[in-house]
């Protein structure tokens, strides 16, 4: 099944709608954000996500040290990308990595085969900041790039109602979503439930 990270989590009650609902990942904003929160509230809410889902931290630009902090802090199991990083500064950070790349057109897409990452996440450009916009992009554009499913990660935009035909159409490995789940710029459980679902349907279908 393709698996789903809900991003931008800021309340043990969303962590343990998300976890019990079946999310693969969770997502932890410490970049210049609306949701960014602190490495002592990221520690607190850590203790709420079981063994098996992953704690991911969103990141802009970080310094390595501030990056091996929050890792080991936290813990992370994996650190996401959404500044200027380079191919050079990633390998040197040495911890399970995800590239985000905001695509306005192809050679945004071709950039992707720069890293070496685990996964690639294709994300619509941010507006106030780096990420979470909930605008998409031009799914169409990822076509013919040569990048394996199995490394593809799919943000930008999605909610309940068109993950389904997202999945569809790009077939990706993990689906992330921020702005879509959330109701004035809160948490909704019943949206975190209802984009889950909407992924399970997908697979049946
Ligand atoms: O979510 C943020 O506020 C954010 C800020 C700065 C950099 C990245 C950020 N989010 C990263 C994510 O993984 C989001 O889930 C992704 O950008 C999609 O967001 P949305 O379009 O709101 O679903």
């Amino acid at each position: 099944m393709t698996k789903v990270k809900i991003c931008g989590l800021q309340e043990p009650e969303h962590i343990q709608t998300a976890v019990l609902a079946g999310a693969d990942a969770i997502g932890f904003v410490f970049a210049p954000s609306k949701r960014q929160i602190s490495i002592e509230k990221a520690k607190e809410l850590a203790k709420f996500v079981p063994e098996g889902v992953l704690k991911i931290g969103v990141f802009v630009d970080p310094t390595i040290e501030e990056l091996e902090q929050i890792v080991n802090v936290v813990p992370l199991d994996y650190v996401q990308f959404h500044g200027h990083e380079t191919p050079e500064y990633i390998e040197t950070c040495q911890f399970p990595s995800i590239k985000a790349l905001a695509v306005k057109t192809v050679s945004d897409v071709e950039n992707g085969s720069k890293y070496n990452t685990d996964y690639l996440l294709f994300d619509a450009p941010g507006t106030d900041f780096k990420g979470g916009s909930g605008m998409s992009f031009d799914w169409k554009l990822l076509q013919g790039h040569g990048i394996s499913e199995n490394r593809l990660i799919l943000a930008g935009g999605l909610n309940p109602s068109n993950v389904g035909d997202a999945i569809n159409r790009v077939k990706p490995y993990m689906v992330d979503v921020s702005s879509g789940v959330e109701v004035n710029g809160r948490k909704s459980n019943e949206l975190i439930k209802a984009f889950i679902q909407a992924v399970k349907d997908e697979e049946r279908s």
